[in-house]
């Protein structure tokens, strides 16, 4: 057992990881509380703790909330009537009741929290979206709440710091703000890779000047001398050798290797600098080969160096937005890792990040595979030479913008401001070059997690990137690309559904641009009509409207598009309607704008011919003896245009089945709660015959996918 004292800034009830191959720590909290945590690599007690980790549910989705929210939706309404009469909550200072007008009346009691000076952003003001870390400088509930209410639109947990304990209350802080507040945000959970070897823990952070002596030891002490600090990694000496570069805080520092004992490496500092405890430390030109392929503990098929019992699986339990992976190197760990989501029933995006040589040179191959990419500016810039990170900062962003893949440019945006609370010019510009380059996201890491000035690291990002969005679309070539052709993919059926919703956002943004709308309306169920309009860049705010928390989170990520939440009713234009009413209620519009809405509408029944059904039905794989399940049912509809009435999918069970759908993931959570799925809707387990195709087929409307432009 070991005696550590912990970094005071850090969060109350934050247990924080450390190194010390299979060794119990104990660590010291506020002079009087003792912690147990665990070396970073092996995580074998926080593998056990994650089993009474209690499982986030994430029930709101379910299908009786229908009613719920359409009573939220009347009490809003009926609130905003007696707007004017009672603005605010007497108890807040006036500046600030000024402020939550702005908000719907069910949500200003929970913002009156917020300070004097929060910095709240109308809806639709910025298109780039801001990813920010969390860590000991915002992870209070408070801290929380403003950084989601001044425009965070994304949040990024990295499990390279911290504990399950501390990184799920955050997540269960974000939830409840999220549920209680208009914001909407998603949760990032970055999964560290044990290919990144760290550095120790230090109470005073060293100050490492040129030319003196520095040494990195494999030894696992109480306490070490001066300038010497522990690797994460034991098998450190035996990689590293001398005449060898050590690169930490991101390439920052630098240590020339000197002589190589058993257990230390001896440096001669190259570059000065200040080092941050647990900080990444690569060797150039070298990569570490952490574990054996024969360890079953180490190296799980899916990806290099993670353990799928922890972090993974400790993100997929938390119904997270987003997992982000570190060292993406093939697609094949993406698919390994899509695949594990998707058998344990979750709706999670995949985020590769591109940091290494390996990930470049398999750039396309992941970019098609993956949810999104982060171009992980920080590791990269170890791995190739700095002037080439600008280089593939570019090709990287743009790939995403080809492939229609989310893309976040990331890390040093504002590192000046960890320290002080103005950024230098060359960080501005470099901002607004990643806006320039219209990428989805922007990431804040050091800034918004351990700075000393989050807040303001984040007003300064918004207002950078809202200024150079402004001048961009006052350039007249500024869509001129839209008249390219678009994307198709070698999948046939995804060619044929694929072109015609491409055009359709292709042609909804064009009719925007052109035409001065106040914003584009885009009703999607899973987000992917309004992934399209977004990757289209256009000049209005997108807002999409869909049926689940989940959709909407994500959306989130994408460049330009705000979710909401809808009940979509059976009959279009009511949800229309309903949707055109929020975003008066929220001010996003006025009587008199002009809007494009982006919507499926539900024709007549379809005149489809018994042979037509049937090639469908035996082109699936059916057959007169072998029935199909829902999910082919139901794709089965899509080839023929079609979309099964409410009636119809109740009298056939067709309800939460599909392993997407969020209701599905509601039923697998409630399952593994041991909760009676009564309430929730059956599956249906039984396949489905040719005949109860062809009825199906009988009782469902034509989709007409439509572009209206109207005055609202
Ligand atoms: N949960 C956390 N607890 C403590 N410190 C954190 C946390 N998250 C981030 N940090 C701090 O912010 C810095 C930058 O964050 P990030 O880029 O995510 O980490 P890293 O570069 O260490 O992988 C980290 O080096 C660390 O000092
Ligand atoms: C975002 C990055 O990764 P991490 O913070 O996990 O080191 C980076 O290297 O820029």
């Amino acid at each position: 057992m070991f005696l550590y004292s912990s970094t005071p800034s850090l969060c109350k009830g934050q247990e924080n990881a450390r190194f010390s191959s299979n060794k119990l720590c104990v660590r010291k909290y506020d002079n009087t509380l003792f912690r147990v945590s665990t070396f970073y690599g092996q995580r074998k007690l926080a593998l056990k703790s994650i089993n009474h980790v209690p499982i986030q549910m994430n029930l709101k989705d379910s299908a009786d909330e229908k009613e719920q929210i359409a009573a939220e939706d009347q009490a809003e309404a009926k609130q905003y009537q007696q707007l004017k009469e009672s603005p605010t909550d007497k108890a807040i200072s006036p500046t600030l009741a000024k402020k939550l007008e702005r908000l719907p009346p069910r949500f200003r009691k929970y913002c009156s929290v917020l300070p004097e000076d929060v910095n709240l952003i109308p809806l639709g003001t910025r298109a780039t979206k801001i990813v920010c870390t969390v860590g000991p400088s915002t992870c209070q509930p408070n801290q929380l709440l403003r950084l989601i209410a001044e425009g965070a639109d994304v949040l990024r947990l990295n499990m390279s710091h911290g504990d399950y304990t501390w990184h799920q209350s955050v997540i269960e802080n974000i939830r409840e703000i999220v549920t209680n507040s208009p914001f909407v945000v998603s949760v990032m959970v970055d999964i560290g890779s044990l290919d990144s070897v760290r550095i120790g823990e230090f109470t005073v952070e060293p100050k490492l000047e040129k030319n003196q002596r520095f040494v990195l030891t494999i030894r696992h002490e109480a306490s070490y001398p001066p300038f010497t600090t522990e690797v994460s990694y034991d098998g450190f000496v035996d990689v590293v050798s001398v005449g060898d570069l050590i690169q930490i805080e991101n390439g920052t520092v630098q240590l020339l290797v000197e002589q190589v004992t058993s257990t230390d490496v001896i440096c001669k500092v190259i570059e000065s600098g200040t080092l941050k405890s647990r900080s990444p430390i690569s060797i150039r030109g070298k990569s570490y080969v952490l574990h054996s392929p024969s360890d079953p503990n180490a190296c799980p098929p899916y990806m290099a160096g993670c353990n799928p019992n922890t972090d993974i699986e400790f993100a997929i339990r938390q119904r997270v937005e987003y997992i982000a992976l570190s060292f993406v190197e093939s697609a094949e760990q993406v698919n390994n890792l899509k695949s594990l989501i998707k058998e344990r029933n979750a709706n999670i995006g995949v985020v590769a990040k591109i940091e290494s040589k390996a990930g470049l040179e398999h750039l396309e191959e992941i970019v098609e595979a993956a949810d999104g990419i982060m171009v992980a500016r920080g590791d990269l810039g170890t791995a190739i030479p700095y002037e080439m990170v600008p280089v593939w900062q570019q090709r990287i962003v743009s790939l995403c913008q080809r492939y229609k893949k989310p893309c976040i440019v990331s890390t040093h945006f504002l590192e000046s401001m960890v320290q002080y609370p103005t950024p230098t010019r060359a960080e501005v510009t470099d901002i607004t070059e990643a806006v320039k380059q219209k990428t989805d996201a922007l990431m804040l890491t050091t800034e918004t997690a351990s700075g000393k000035y989050p807040f303001k690291a984040l007003q300064i990002m918004h207002s950078v990137a809202v200024r150079m969005e402004q001048k961009l679309k006052q350039d007249p070539l500024y869509d001129s690309f839209l008249h390219s052709s678009t994307r198709t993919t070698t999948d046939n059926e995804t060619v044929s559904v694929a072109t015609i919703a491409e055009n359709i956002a292709l042609s909804a943004t064009v009719l925007a641009n052109q035409r001065n709308a106040k914003a584009i309306l885009v009703f999607t169920q899973k987000g992917f009509m309004a992934s399209l309009v977004s990757s289209c860049r256009p000049k209005v705010p997108i807002y999409a409207f869909t049926a689940t928390p989940t959709s909407r989170n994500r959306l989130s990520l994408l460049y330009g598009v705000r979710g909401f939440r809808i009940v979509f009713s059976d009959d279009p234009e009511a949800t229309v309607q309903r949707a055109i009413q929020t975003l008066f209620l929220r001010e996003c519009l006025q009587s008199g704008d002009l809007i494009v809405v982006v919507a499926d509408i539900l024709g007549g029944s379809p005149i489809i011919s018994e042979e037509e059904i049937e090639s469908v039905f035996y082109s699936l794989g059916g057959s007169k003896e072998q029935q199909l399940p829902v999910s082919y049912i139901r794709r089965g509809l899509r080839q023929l245009g079609l979309k099964s009435s409410d009636a119809v999918e109740a009298e056939w069970n067709m309800r939460d089945v599909d392993l997407e759908d969020s209701s599905r993931e509601k039923i697998a959570i409630a399952e593994e709660e041991n909760i009676s799925n009564q309430k929730l809707g059956k599956q249906s387990l039984e396949g489905f015959t040719l005949d109860k195709f062809k009825a199906i087929v009988a009782n469902s409307s034509e989709i007409i996918h439509s572009i209206q432009l109207r005055i609202v």
